[in-house]
Order: C-alpha cells, then structure tokens, then sequence
C-alpha cells in the first residue's frame, strides 16, 4: 500500500486553516459581487499565505515579550552571528547541511555567539541552548515533567524508533522504561563481561591478523562492529555484523559513506536522517516532500529483524499449545543457556503484536549504536598522542589482570586509573554533544550573571544544554580544563571542581531519564581497552594510513561524526 509522505502530511496538516479562510474570504468576496481578474486570482494566494504566516509569527512574538514582562523576565539573547536566516533558507532548499557534523547541531553558534545563553532560532520556533549547569539541572531534575520528548521529536523519530523507551514521555515512557529494566540488571553483569570479552577477543584477533599483514583498519569501524553485535545478542541472541575489512580491501567504499547497505550501514543511517530531521526544525518534512528517507534503510533493518521476531513469536505459540518448537532449537537454546534471556524472548511472552517488539528493540538498539564505538576510538587516540597516560594505565592493567586474565566486577571496581582515563575521554568527546527536550509551559530560568533578571522560557520552545562546552569551561574544570589529563578525577580537582558541581559532566544524561546503558558502556569500553593493552605496548597514530586522524572543527575536536576513522600503529613491546 502506498504511504503518505512526511513532507505531504506535513502540507496537508499546514495548509488545512490557510485553505479553510482562503475558501471564505473567496466566499464572502464571491457574495460582494466582486469578480477577480486572473492576475488577482494567482497573486492572492501567495499573499493570503504570507500575510497568515507573518500574522502568527508577530502574535507568538508579541504573546511572549508580553508574558516575560508579566513574569519579571527578560527574553533570552538572539543569536544572529554565524548562519542568517538566508544561510538557512538556502541551506534548506539546497538540502545542504548548515553544521558539518551530524548531531552537534546548533551547539556551535553559542561558542561562536559567546554567551552562556542565546536563542539560536526565533522565527518559526525557539531553539535555546544553554551552557549553564544550574539550567542543566532544572531541565532534568528539579522539573523534568516540564521537559519532555515532545511531539516534535516523535514525529521526527515516528518511521524509525516508533513508541519505546527513547521516544516517549509520561505513563508511556514509564511502562517502557520498565520494560527494558531486567535487561541492566546487576544480576547480568558476569553474563555480559563474558559477552564484551568474547568480542573483545574476535576484535583483537581481527586486528592483530590485519595489522601483521602490513594493513591498516579503520580501529573505529572495528569498535562499531563489536559494539553492535554485543548489543544485538543482548537484545536477540544473534550477532548481526560481520567483521570490517583491511582498508585495501574497502578502497571502493571510500567514495560513498553507506556503501551497500547492510544491518549495521542502514542503523548508522537512520541516525543521520534522523539527526538531519531534527537539525532541520519543524519544517524537516518539506524536505521529504517526495520519499520518506527513512524508508530504504528501515527495510534493510526490518529484513534481519522480522524473521527473528517471528520466530521468537511462533516459539512462544508452540510453547502454548504444547509443541516442542523443534528439537533441535530448543536443544541449542538450552546449551547455550538463551531461552527467555534475551529482551526479544521475553517480549515475545509480553505481546503478540510483533511491531511493538521492534519498537522496543530498536529504542535500545539504534540510539545506543555508536557512543561505545566512537568513545574507545576517541580513547585510544588519546592514548597514542600520550604515551606516559598509556603506559601508566597499561601498568594498572597488568598488575590487576597480567596479560592474558579477563576481569571480574571486582576488578573493573578496583581499577580507578581505567575508570579516569574512560571519564575523561567522555568529557573531551562527549559522543552525545547536545540533548534536547521541549517545554511543556512558559517557565523563567536563573540569570547566568549575578544580580541578572531572570530568563524568560516560552512554552513549546526546543531547551538543550551544549555538552562540549560545559565539559571544557575552565570556568568549571579550571585552567586546564581543556587538557586531557585523567588524573584530575583522581587528584584534588575532583573535590574542587566536580563533586561540587556534578551537573558540569553529563556523558550520559542526569536524573530519571539518564542513560540506561552506562554500566554497560563502561563494561564494554574498559573490556575492549583492556584486551588492546595487554596484546600492545605503544600505539601511534599512523600517517599512513587512510584513515589517519580525527577531524578538528575550528572550535572543538570530533570524535563523533568522523568518517574517515582511526589508523593506528600497534607495538606489542
Ligand atoms: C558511551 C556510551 C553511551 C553514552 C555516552 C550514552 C549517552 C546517553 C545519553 C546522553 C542519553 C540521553 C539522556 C537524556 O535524554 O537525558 C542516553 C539515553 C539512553 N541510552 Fe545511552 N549512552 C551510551 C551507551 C548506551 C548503551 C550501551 C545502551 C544500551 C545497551 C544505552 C541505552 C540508552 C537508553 C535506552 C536511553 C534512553 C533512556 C530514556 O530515555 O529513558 N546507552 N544515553
């Protein structure tokens, strides 16, 4: 059946008011007697539309100055400084990108604008950024009920993500949440280190064939596969990636970033679309006027998903009504101690409506798929650009584990040099730059200056806090603030700066909507670093490699985003 675009909802939802007074006023003019010429009959419209748009817009505005004055407010700075209204226009239409790296978004105009807090977009909507901890703190826990997902989020994520833990607010988003709960419990965690080491082993394997060949790999891509596939047997039971190639092998890839599109490339591209939608703003579906561009990469997901949903469902039927499902499945079920393990398997028992199940698996599934991978790529890059960091941390390693143990809980709780090196990777190159919710009502926010008026928070605004610039205030973190230096979560800045302040390092999001997957990333990224220290002593980035460094934006360095990935040069001494 053939559906309706994005951009064509959009239109037919839009257009509905304006056409309704167009057919009146046409009507009323129709009963005047007054009979138009051709020329007035074209140029109507266009002026009709125009003058309804300005109309709302200058009445939204002056709503708002009005209620910030009632409020004892003041509005929140307009940022005007890097990309004009025209630059947008024309980026738009042109379907251009205004910002080069999918998901930093608008977090650049405020370093640029310089103000702890601006207005990034005022026209059709409000778009405020802040880089305030104590703001950070009121959107998500003194009042999250305030700051929700919103239906602008949802429509964005409505063809990929549809209603799961990641994408709902309210009763619906507790159901979810709780749904997914028994999947983090502590009780799983031997489960899942023995998980993360197995892959970690195959990763190292991988690496050390490729690497002893005389190739180099894109390491980031490496991090993707392994991430991805512990996820999915997480979530299903199988692995769903295959292993990355030695770049000669991928020289043809290089010329398109979604070469063929297999499970992995379409998740990644889901992302992408997604992340453009929401950088686009409400008027995102004009850009799909004539094909969703979420439809293609969905199929490929839905290829590999659909059968293993259906055969979680007919397992559970069978079970039903008393059939063993095969033998032979159930056999290797039970060796491999999966049955009713996996989230898949007990969703089956939950509902028969097998959508619902691939809304639940995807919320976890797809908004989790690159942090790990880029937080170790971006870790180890660190550690080649600072070997006394490495071989401190390699020291801690083999003291705790020699060069062959996998670690226990215990262990990963005992090895606070790790844990420092991992958190101040993620402050550097936070793999989440921004968060965004919606405002429910009008609200003020302190002044980020003493003594300031209160700041002015318009209902149905777009709120987000820029990750990147508060981990790297020298404000909050000090003079060094933009050094990497992992000690400084160990040493007295910890008791100076962060504990404090613990709203100025937020990886992983605060309060009831925080990451649910933490422990599990960190589990995931100290295995995998852990396996590449004991198998290697020094690592460098090599030169000349394809994938040789990490791309610097003018104002902050990416982890994120980087296509071209990581080369490196490994050293078992
Ligand atoms: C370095 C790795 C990771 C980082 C930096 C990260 C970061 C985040 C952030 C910033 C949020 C949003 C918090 C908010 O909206 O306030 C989030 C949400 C979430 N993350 Fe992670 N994440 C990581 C890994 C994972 C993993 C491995 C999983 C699961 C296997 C996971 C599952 C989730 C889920 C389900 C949510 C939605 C929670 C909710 O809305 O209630 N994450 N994550």
């Amino acid at each position: 059946m053939a559906q309706i675009t994005p951009g064509l909802d959009f239109l037919a939802r839009k257009l509905f008011i304006p056409l309704i007074l167009f057919l009146a006023i046409s009507l009323v003019i129709f009963l005047v007697g007054f009979r138009p010429t051709t020329w007035q009959l074209l140029v109507a419209p266009f002026l009709g539309i125009t003058a309804y748009i300005s109309a709302v817009i200058s009445l939204g505005r002056w709503i708002e100055r009005w209620e910030a004055a009632r409020m004892g407010s003041r509005l929140v700075p307009q940022c005007r400084r890097r990309h004009s209204a025209i630059d947008r226009a024309i980026a738009f239409f042109c379907g251009r990108r205004t910002y080069e790296v999918p998901g930093t978004m608008l977090a650049q105009e405020v370093v640029a604008y310089n103000s702890p807090i601006v207005n990034v977009f005022t026209i059709w909507f409000n778009y405020i950024v802040t880089t305030c901890p104590e703001h950070v703190k009121i959107i998500l826990t003194t009042n999250p009920e305030n700051y929700v997902k919103g239906e602008g989020f949802s429509r964005v994520t409505r063809s990929t993500l549809g209603m799961g833990v990641y994408t709902t607010d309210g009763s619906l988003w507790k159901f979810h949440r709780s749904v997914v709960r028994p999947l983090f419990l502590r009780s799983r965690h031997p489960t899942h280190l023995e998980l993360c080491d197995r892959y970690a082993q195959h990763a190292m394997a991988h690496l050390d064939s490729i690497t002893g060949a005389g190739y180099s790999i894109d390491l980031l891509n490496l991090f993707r596969w392994s991430s991805l596939n512990i996820a999915s047997e997480m979530l299903l039971g199988v692995c769903v990636s295959n292993l990355p190639c030695a770049h000669e092998a991928c020289s043809d890839r290089e010329s398109s970033f979604y070469p063929e599109m297999d499970f992995s490339t379409a998740i990644l591209r889901v992302q992408e679309v997604v992340s453009r939608r929401e950088e686009l703003g409400p008027l995102w579906p004009l850009h799909e006027l004539l094909n969703d561009k979420t439809k293609e990469p969905m199929h490929i997901i839905s290829q590999t998903l659909d059968p293993l949903i259906l055969a979680a469902m007919r397992k559970k039927m069978m079970r039903g009504v008393g059939v063993l499902y095969s033998t032979d499945e159930k056999a290797i079920d039970a060796s491999n101690g999966k049955e009713n393990e996996t989230l898949l398997s007990q969703l089956a028992e939950l509902t028969d409506e097998s959508y619902q199940i691939k809304d639940v698996i995807l919320n976890v599934l797809i908004p989790q798929r690159d942090n790990v991978a880029l937080t170790l790529s971006s870790l180890v890059y660190y550690l080649a650009l600072h070997p006394r960091i490495t071989s401190h941390l390699r020291a801690e390693i083999l003291h705790h584990l020699g060069p062959i143990r996998r670690p226990t809980s215990d262990d990963l709780r005992a090895m606070k040099y790790l844990r420092a090196v991992i958190n101040e990777t993620l402050r550097l190159t936070p793999p989440v730059p921004c968060t965004i919710r919606e405002t429910v009502t009008a609200t003020t926010w302190p002044s980020p200056y003493p003594k300031g008026k209160p700041i002015y928070i318009p209902a149905h605004a777009k709120v987000s806090y820029d990750v990147y610039s508060i981990h790297t205030s020298k404000d909050f973190w000090g003079p060094d603030a933009k050094q990497f230096d992992p000690e400084r979560f160990l040493d007295g800045r910890y008791q100076e700066y962060l504990s404090p302040n613990p709203y100025i390092f937020l990886p992983f999001g605060v309060g009831p909507r925080a990451c649910f997957g933490q422990e599990v990333a960190y589990d995931e990224i100290s295995i995998l670093t852990i396996r590449l220290l004991q198998a290697y002593g020094s690592l460098s980035i090599d030169a000349s490699a394809k994938y040789p460094t990490f791309r610097t934006l003018e104002t902050r360095p990416l982890a994120y985003g980087n296509k071209n990935g990581l080369g490196l040069k490994l050293d078992t001494s």
